[in-house]
């Protein structure tokens, strides 16, 4: 299968990267961080989550971040909703697009939504009628594809069931994620030959961290498999607060290099995304987690 030309990145940074930030983060540094995205060209950031402020205390102010970024036409700003509360509050903050999230695997759903995969299916069925009748879109997360930090090794014949419930309700993209990054290229091809069988690929995105250094080797490994939709987080921000060990998603900037090294198109600008995940990472006063943005800052 030949590589696709165009890639399309789902910037979870602000989302996904700074939930699992112990350290209280301001509204402000968090709309600057969006703004400084859209202005890299991202055309799809995941601004926050709502989500109960009990499990994970890092998104609480997601209302706010949407009522105070600069929202560019074309640009896609998204949030995660577990439930139909989470929904009707990211309704009333004007979000226009927002996640569901389940889990291949059963203990994993027990820790991070508190119920069963089948009863967070069920959740979902209100959200997606809601958001269908308010014009939302909806897109689809399943969690431990490839492991889990509860039960071990997933097999892909256990995603796939999940993953085609998502589609089947509605979903129209469902994001298969390796939450704890213990997934090799072997696994990530065999993965998307098994669930492409159910879904289309186009209609499929990967969410890899990188925990075991896998994920760069496993969007390359999804190229080949003709996946064009790849989370990534800027400055390799985050983990899972329930995936303890788990280390930051792949960085975007690292993301795009390979990208752009291949001839891909994002409509990313390489030098303007490294200046916002310095940015974000002085706030946080840690270390860049891009290899890349560590490489220039070096020159
Ligand atoms: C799903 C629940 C709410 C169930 O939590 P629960 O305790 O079973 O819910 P409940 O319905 O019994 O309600 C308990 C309390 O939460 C409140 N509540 C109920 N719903 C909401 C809401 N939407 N927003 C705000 N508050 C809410 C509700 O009002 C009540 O408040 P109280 O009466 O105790 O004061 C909880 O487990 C939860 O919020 N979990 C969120 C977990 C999370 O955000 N995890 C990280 C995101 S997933 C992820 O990172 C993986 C991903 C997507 O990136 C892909 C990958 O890498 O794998």
């Amino acid at each position: 299968m030949s590589l696709p030309n165009k890639v399309r990145l789902v910037e979870v940074g602000p989302r996904d990267g700074l939930q699992n930030e112990a350290q209280p983060i301001s509204v402000a540094d968090k709309v600057r961080l969006v703004d400084d995205l859209s202005a890299a060209g991202l055309g799809y950031i995941e601004v926050g989550s709502f989500v109960s402020p009990k499990w994970v205390p890092q998104m609480a102010g997601s209302a706010e971040v949407f009522a105070s970024i600069d929202q560019r036409p074309g640009v896609t700003y998204a949030a995660l909703a577990p439930n139909l509360r989470g929904f009707e509050d990211a309704l009333a903050a004007g979000v226009k697009e927002v996640a569901v999230f389940a889990a291949a695997s059963e203990a994993f759903s027990q820790r991070n939504i508190n119920c069963s995969i089948s009863d967070s299916l069920k959740r979902f069925e209100p959200i997606m009628e809601a958001a269908g009748s308010h014009g939302v879109r909806v897109r689809g997360y399943v969690s431990c594809v490839l492991g889990c930090p509860y039960e071990g090794k997933v097999s892909a014949e256990q995603v796939a069931p999940v993953a085609r419930a998502l589609h089947d309700m509605g979903c129209y993209e469902v994001s298969l994620g390796d939450t704890i990054g213990t997934g090799t290229a072997g696994d990530t091809r065999r993965l998307f030959e098994v669930v492409s069988a159910q879904i289309p690929r186009e209609q499929l995105a990967g969410h890899f961290h990188d925990t075991y250094g896998q994920a760069l080797a496993n969007v390359y490994a999804s190229l080949l498999e003709g996946i064009a939709v790849f989370d990534s987080s800027v400055a390799g921000l985050g983990g899972c607060p329930y995936a303890k060990g788990a280390t930051g998603n792949i960085a975007s900037e690292d993301v795009v290099y390979l990208l752009h090294g291949l001839g891909i198109h994002t409509g990313i600008d390489l030098d303007r995304l490294i200046a916002a995940g310095q940015r974000i990472s002085d706030v946080l006063g840690r270390t860049n987690g891009s290899r890349v943005a560590r490489a220039r800052s070096a020159h």
